[in-house]
């Protein structure tokens, strides 16, 4: 029995067809991405090649079970080849261990697939891939999880939302005055802890924090040079490490003398309770009853002496770290930093006592070492569940793509306590303000040696595509050319460093039936000597900007800079999307299946009609499964 025949029968003759003829690229080789390869695998996907910069850590081998204990500290992408390989021979599959973000995958490359998966989890490379599939035009399966949420979102050029259409959350960052000045929240006394307190005496400065939000400085400037000062002179502190002293410098510092200055601001309390200043001999006193394992209990929220235990037991064991450092970066080594790490245990305890300490001066309620670890370390417990289903919607997603079956495509998303676990909702047409899909992409052959900045200006542009006086060129930010910016349009592509792979933008500023932007992408050719050095390899039409402002989005896709995708718990609509009445079935010649199957399913297919649920149905007599999840 051939060994895909179980596969032709579930997927139909056509699309199995298809499949075993796709090449397909997979990024991320993580959570999502193990499980999508095992799947693109098992499903048959011809040739499969996989991207993924990193390499293998002992937390990932909880659900990225690809990988095994002894593949710690291997590339991602090469023993998930090597892994998932074995599971059908008869499937190509190619590793590369590089950021996507690299030349040599550039839009050629792209243009070589039939589709792509991004299986990623940050939002810059996702973007990146969703720009190179616009301008290579491949479909993009995209997708991502957090905690118990899921999501997958199908884009096609033209004719779906890209992952762009929808703005995105950037990471929660906290004015520097809440931190530091004004906490309210449990959060906002950790982000001190950790981008303040412990940067500040052990890392580098706050100012590089990147939950550390300084737009509103000026409007407190006075408050800002206080704080300044305070930072300055805790550094000057940091000088008395290793001294006995050190701690209680430390201590009456930050948890006595800055909060009563904080606390003589009397207009800052006249709605809020103003903080109370901790005395350390108080604190040291009470302590001593303290026993020694008290770091250990992390799932109790600790009292204030054991706090401060923990606070100063911390600190000396950081300290000896850190003179241990200072005494090898006087031996020739970089200088003495420590960063936080929510698995450096003598890190975390620091934070934790010292963010605790904090919110019983301001009146917050404590955490425990636990919760403060999720909190600080940005953790949302990665699900192997989610991700497994989250993978295999993909596919099912991917099946519809490959079918040229788009409108039943489905932006589908997974969440839990809501009645459906899984629901979907239809695609949404592009955003015509789109700065990356409302786009034109292009391609520009290129001689970067001959062609000069002029010929694309007066050749390409005003000759061949009708450019009037009034338009830009740009290499991202900088600008090439405009009607009052020409000294460089003499300059060759090479001399402007417009090498192979290059995007140009070209932003047309007419009043009138003004172009969308055009990016062109810049591809080295070879030209015979007498022709022009650069040339549009196709016809080119390039459509009027919409007049229509954009309409307001609902926003389903929100992001949170760590999370790794355009998920939200309240935005993601389990109950209300996802409607299937109504929904048509596979037919039998659609389908491929054998006579002697339709007849035998004909039963299943009418119990499938009058379903209006996500359907699997497996036959244990013959092996067939059919998928239903319009
Ligand atoms: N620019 C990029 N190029 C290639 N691969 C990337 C790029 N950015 C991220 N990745 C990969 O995408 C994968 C995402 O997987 P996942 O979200 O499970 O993250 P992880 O690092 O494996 O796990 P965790 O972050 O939970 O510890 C990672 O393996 C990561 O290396
Ligand atoms: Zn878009």
């Amino acid at each position: 029995m051939a060994r895909d025949k179980f596969a032709r029968q579930s997927l139909g003759g056509t699309l199995h067809q298809r499949i075993k003829e796709a090449r397909v690229l997979m990024v991320g080789a993580g959570g999502i991405g193990c499980e999508l390869l095992k799947n693109l695998v098992l499903s048959g996907f011809g040739e499969i090649h996989v991207v993924d910069l990193d390499t293998i850590d002992l937390s990932n081998l909880n659900r990225q079970f690809l990988f095994r204990n002894e593949h710690i500290k291997k590339s991602k992408a090469l023993v998930a080849k090597e892994s998932a390989g074995r599971f059908n021979p008869s499937v190509t599959i190619e590793a590369y261990h590089d950021n996507i973000k690299e030349g040599q995958f550039n839009v050629a490359w792209f243009q070589t697939f039939s589709i792509v998966f991004n299986a990623l989890d940050n939002l810059d490379a996702r973007r990146h891939v969703n720009k190179m599939c616009l301008a290579a035009s491949v479909p993009l399966i995209e997708s991502g999880t957090t905690g118990f949420n899921g999501q997958v979102q199908v884009i096609k050029k033209g004719e779906t939302e890209c992952y762009d259409c929808t703005p995105k959350e950037t990471p929660k960052s906290f004015p520097v005055c809440t931190i530091r000045s004004t906490p309210s929240q449990p959060i906002h006394c950790i982000v001190w802890g950790k981008s303040y307190l412990f940067a500040e005496i052990f890392g580098t400065s706050e100012d590089e924090a990147p939950e550390l939000d300084h737009s509103e400085d000026a409007d407190n400037a006075n408050e800002v040079a206080n704080l300044q000062e305070e930072a300055h002179a805790l550094q000057r502190i940091r000088g008395s490490m290793g001294s006995p002293l050190f701690p209680r410098l430390v201590f009456d510092k930050v948890f006595n003398e800055d909060i009563e200055r904080l606390r003589s601001m009397e207009d800052m309390w006249k709605t809020k309770r103003p903080p109370e200043a901790l005395v350390y001999d108080q604190l040291a006193h009470q302590a001593l009853s303290v026993g020694p394992t008290i770091a250990q209990q992390d799932q109790v929220v600790w009292d204030v002496a054991e706090n401060f235990a923990v606070f100063v037991d911390s600190l000396r064991r950081l300290s000896n770290r850190f003179e241990e450092t200072r005494a090898s970066a006087e031996a020739g080594n970089a200088a003495p930093i420590l960063s936080f790490d929510k698995d450096d245990v003598d890190t975390l305890d620091f934070v934790v006592a010292s963010a605790n300490l904090r919110s019983h001066i301001f009146g917050i309620e404590m955490r425990s070492k636990f919760d403060i670890k999720q909190m600080a370390g940005n953790i949302i417990p990665a699900i192997a569940t989610t991700n497994a289903m989250t993978a295999s919607l993909c596919v099912l997603q991917a099946f519809k793509v490959m079918r040229e079956q788009l409108d039943k495509a489905k932006m589908v998303f997974l969440t839990r306590g809501t009645e459906r676990v899984i629901s979907s909702e239809s695609l949404r047409p592009p955003n015509p303000n789109c700065a990356t899909c409302g786009v034109a992409y292009a391609t520009l052959h290129v001689d970067t040696k001959r062609a000069k900045l002029s010929d694309l200006v007066e050749y390409v542009l005003k000759e061949q595509l009708g450019y009037g006086e009034d338009f830009s060129v740009k290499r991202h930010a900088d600008l090439l050319y405009d009607v009052d910016e020409d000294v460089h349009l003499n300059k060759t592509f090479e001399e402007l460093s417009l090498k192979a792979d290059t995007f140009i933008t070209v932003f047309d500023e007419a009043d009138e039936n003004a172009k969308v932007d055009v990016v062109f992408s810049v591809i080295e050719h070879e030209f015979t000597e007498n022709a022009k050095p650069l040339r549009l390899p196709e016809e080119l039409k390039i459509a009027a900007k919409p007049k229509a402002p954009a309409s307001e989005t609902t926003g389903h896709a929100t992001t949170n800079g760590t999370v790794p995708n355009a998920i939200s718990t309240g935005a993601t609509n389990g109950t209300t999307n996802g409607t299937t009445n109504g929904a048509t079935k596979r037919t039998a010649s659609d389908a491929g299946l054998e006579d002697a199957i339709v007849r035998k399913k004909g039963k299943i297919m009418e119990e499938l009609q009058k379903s209006d649920d996500i359907v699997i149905i497996d036959d244990a007599n013959d092996g067939v499964i059919l998928i239903d999840d319009d």
